[in-house]
């Protein structure tokens, strides 16, 4: 359509005088100057004259049958008198040509040319005659001034032009005007010339005086005007002086040249006509391009895989393309007529298409995504583009519709945020989303001035799962841990996974450490219970970390790293439990807690348990020994570590009744495994300070040793360098004591005291346990390796068992190994675990 439009702009700017497209009946004369065909000449000729009219129509019986006009009085034969009593019947022009009265004015002069007259009978579409168009009336409707001021009157003159003399018959003047072609002819000498035209026989008809000489018949005087004179000029002096020839004379005033308005119409008419027929040429150009283009575009809409809709401008669907059935599932004749509410999903308000409208009214157009509804209910994404189609008034006559179902792109869209912002394995919020949740939360509690908690779950035993049992198992075991995790969890709570088996809790909102606490201890008890994986019945026990915010951190990253602590020291204290972070909350809460009276009754309501810890031998990784190492399952903060109790219990004198405990328990549990037909192992017991030298612990070590009946030789003593050095000689008694029972002794964080020598030779020791922090330090300082290996060599050159405590990575291990040292303890090889927990994973084959 646009080619269309600017091929008529290319045409307009060309033509010089096509104005307007109006209609041939706009522009005739209505009122028809009619005779009958048996009327004279003469008759005719003078009531064309008194009207000034150039043509009559001849009618007979109410129908035209003919015209006669001035050109047709040229062909007379004025030599006989009677001429002007001839019927005009027998000389009109029949039959008489016709053209449409809707016909374009500016195609009637193409008409003209090619049908070779100057009269057309304009007839409306029932035939009817409107009125008579000539030549004249056409070109003079286009706006021929620019042009005739452009040109002189010497390029449209007639040269050289046809003359009679004064007493030449009107016969003879007739016959020369024939012989030239022409409509006028000069008549008699310059000095006073006249002139005789085509009208002059009309009214010479009309007169009855034919038989008059051309002197007497011709008009006087002939108006001349110079050759470079503009025609605009010239034909301003005929309609000035109601004349219709001019002499043209050349630079001594002598007539060289006639020009007649006839010629100036012609030449007019010639350039008009040649520009109309390239006018037309190019507009039926456009119009094929027009054509070829709505074809194409037709084409292009029908094969689009983009919907398309096209509504009046009210909206009311005219057409669709295939594939807005094939989109919607609606067949066109089910569409047109209606509008497109018809698809309308529901999800969108009134405000979201008042907004499109107003936007659709402002610039013409309106984009944007709009949930529609299938013809089988299917609410969809669309990208919808809504155009408005213009007129050329600027009145919007229609509307477009383009649209494309996105919801591919919509999943795609979704599953990118999914991978970016969720664990693909669980669904669950990966680290990113969980950061994001974490700081809005943290936001908010600064705001409202409330707590909230982070827990970071570690499950303890998944690592074997993966090994032993494939990944397969692990990722539905992962998925089971996910479901019972979100199941012991709150609505507003956020439960996301970091990766591997590590899974992260936010608690919004609580109100104190103890609701943290609880959702902890909910979460171990769930994740303690067995999962049943393709039948394979799985154990996984978690350690959970807490950390508190605003009191462990004000930011994510300080609150993640505390839980991640915590979460830490739980695993340190034997998994399968949870841990507020830092020592100072935790005593925090423990006074909070009156934690002396717990600690008093912890012992009664059973709430000590024994771990135990591999010690294994440092070549071959064979299980040597344990320790057992005592753990606190305080009600409200989970698993409390010895090292924040036992200094409590030592300032109480609780050390007694509670290291007495540990002795029984260990004693009891080392003769269950052998009951159980396990290969036992010794088991080394810390003995703190004050339980040592002021509670003295042979009593009570007789007394388990004797209730469980085990081999004393089982059992090993673990003091430290210090309690060894408080009274010397007393310890050294004691010692010998516990030697002679069988017992072994090792001197528990060796190289942090004295390390002397002296007293190494003095104790019955069995063992030098070699400090963590030397141990942790070999790779890094080489002060803390020459320490170890030092250590280990005295130990050897004493005839000690030698144990490096705290080994965490197979570097660490190579050293010792290459040292000479014996044993080794850490969590490069185990855990603490309660005792069923490493008698499946460390005495069952
Ligand atoms: N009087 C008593 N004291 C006891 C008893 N049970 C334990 N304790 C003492 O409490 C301290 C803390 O013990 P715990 O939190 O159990 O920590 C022990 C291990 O978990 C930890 N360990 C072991 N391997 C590693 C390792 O690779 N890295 C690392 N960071 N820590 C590790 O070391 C602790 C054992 O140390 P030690 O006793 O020196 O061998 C601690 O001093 C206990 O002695 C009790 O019944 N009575």
């Amino acid at each position: 359509m646009g080619c269309w439009v600017a091929g008529m702009e290319a045409s307009k700017g060309k033509l010089l005088f096509m104005s307007t497209d109006q209609p041939v009946e706009a522009i005739i004369h209505p009122h028809i100057l009619e005779c009958a065909p048996e009327e004279s000449l003469r008759e005719v000729a003078r009531r064309m004259s008194d009207r000034r009219c150039s043509s009559i129509l001849v009618v007979e019986d109410g129908q035209p049958v003919g015209i006669w006009t001035e050109r047709d009085a040229l062909r007379l034969d004025y030599a006989s008198g009677d001429t002007g009593r001839r019927a005009v019947g027998e000389v009109m022009t029949a039959p008489v040509k016709t053209i449409p009265g809707s016909t374009p004015a500016n195609e009637v002069a193409v008409h003209f040319q090619e049908d070779q007259v100057r009269h057309y009978l304009v007839v409306d579409a029932a035939g009817r005659p409107q009125g008579v168009v000539s030549q004249t009336d056409v070109v003079l409707n286009q706006s021929i001034e620019h042009y005739l001021h452009l040109r002189e009157v010497g390029s449209v003159m007639r040269q050289h032009p046809p003359r009679v003399a004064n007493d030449a018959s009107l016969s003879e003047a007739v016959t020369t005007l024939r012989e030239y072609g022409a409509d006028a002819v000069v008549v008699g000498e310059d000095a006073d010339p006249g002139i005789l035209t085509e009208r002059d026989l009309v009214r010479a008809l009309a007169s009855e005086s034919t038989t008059a000489t051309a002197g007497e018949l011709a008009s006087r005087p002939l108006l001349a005007a110079p050759v470079e004179q503009s025609l605009f000029h010239v034909r301003n002096l005929m309609v000035e002086e109601a004349v219709r020839h001019v002499g043209v004379t050349d630079d001594s005033g002598r007539i060289t040249g006639l020009v007649g308005f006839t010629d100036i119409l012609s030449s007019v008419e010639f350039v008009y006509v040649r520009e109309l027929k390239s006018a037309l040429r190019e507009r039926d150009q456009a119009l094929q391009t027009s054509r070829k283009n709505l074809r194409m575009a037709e084409r292009i809409i029908e094969a689009s895989p983009d919907g398309v809709i096209i509504t009046d401008s009210e909206t009311r669907i005219q057409s669709v393309n295939p594939a807005f059935t094939r989109l919607t599932g609606y067949q066109p004749e089910e569409a047109i007529g209606q509008t497109p509410a018809m698809l309308s999903s529901g999800r969108h308000g009134p405000e979201f298409y008042r907004e499109m409208w107003r936007e659709l009214r402002e610039r013409g157009h309106w984009q944007g995504e709009i949930w529609n509804r299938r013809k089988n209910g299917e609410i969809y994404p669309e990208l919808l583009t809504i155009t408005g189609i213009e007129d050329d008034e600027g009145v919007v006559t229609n509307y477009a519709a383009m649209f494309s179902d996105i919801s591919r792109i919509k999943e795609n869209e979704e599953r990118i945020r999914r991978l970016a912002y969720y664990d693909a394995l669980t669904g669950l919020p990966n680290r990113r989303l969980f950061d994001d949740r974490l700081q809005v939360a943290i936001a908010q509690a600064h705001r409202y001035e409330h707590q909230l908690a982070l827990l970071y779950v570690d499950l303890d035993r998944f690592k074997r799962v993966n090994d032993t049992l494939g990944h397969a198992v692990g990722d539905a075991l992962l998925l089971q841990v996910a479901d019972a995790m979100r199941a012991e969890l709150r609505e507003g709570d956020s439960l996301a996974r970091l990766g591997g088996d590590e899974f992260v809790v936010l608690l919004p909102e609580i109100d104190e450490s103890r609701d943290a606490v609880n959702v902890a201890r909910r979460l171990v008890e769930r994740l303690g219970h067995p999962f049943n994986v393709d039948g394979n019945e799985l154990f996984v026990t978690s350690s959970v970390g807490i950390s508190l915010y605003p009191l462990d951190g004000d930011d994510g990253e300080a609150l993640s790293r505390a839980a991640d602590n915590a979460m830490y020291r739980a695993k340190e204290l034997g998994r399968n439990t949870y841990q507020l972070y830092t020592p100072e909350m935790n005593a925090h809460t423990f006074q909070s807690l009156t934690l002396e009276n717990h600690l008093r009754r912890a012992l009664e309501r059973e709430q000590f348990e024994c771990y135990y810890q591999p010690l294994v031998d440092a070549a071959s990784g064979e299980l040597v020994s344990a320790e057992a190492l005592l753990r606190w399952h305080h009600p409200d903060m989970g698993l409390v570590s010895p090292a924040d109790f036992i200094p409590l219990a030592e300032e109480t004198g609780l050390i007694g009744p509670i290291g007495d405990w540990v002795l029984h328990h260990v004693c009891q549990q080392l003769r269950w495994w052998q009951e159980a037909g396990l290969p036992v192992v010794p088991v080394g017991v810390n003995i703190s300070a004050l339980q040592f030298g002021r509670d003295n612990p042979v009593e009570p070590l007789e007394a388990a040793l004797a209730d469980s009946g085990i081999d004393p030789g089982l059992l090993a003593l673990e003091l430290t360098e210090g309690v060894l050095m408080q009274d010397t000689q007393r310890s050294v008694e004691r010692l010998r004591r516990i030697r002679d029972m069988g017992l072994g002794v090792a001197v528990d964080d060796f190289g942090t005291g004295y390390s002397s020598l002296a007293y190494l030779r003095r104790f019955p020791i069995t063992a030098l346990k070699v400090d963590q922090s030397f141990v942790k330090g070999i790779a890094e300082d080489p002060e803390d390796a020459a320490i170890v290996s030092t250590v280990v060599s005295l130990g050897r050159s004493l005839g000690l068992k030698v144990v490096a405590e705290g080994v965490e990575t197979p570097g660490q291990l190579a050293f010792l190994q290459e040292e000479g040292c014996h044993v080794a303890q850490g969590f490069h090889f185990g855990y603490p675990q309660p005792a069923e927990a490493f008698a499946a994973d460390w005495l069952v084959d």
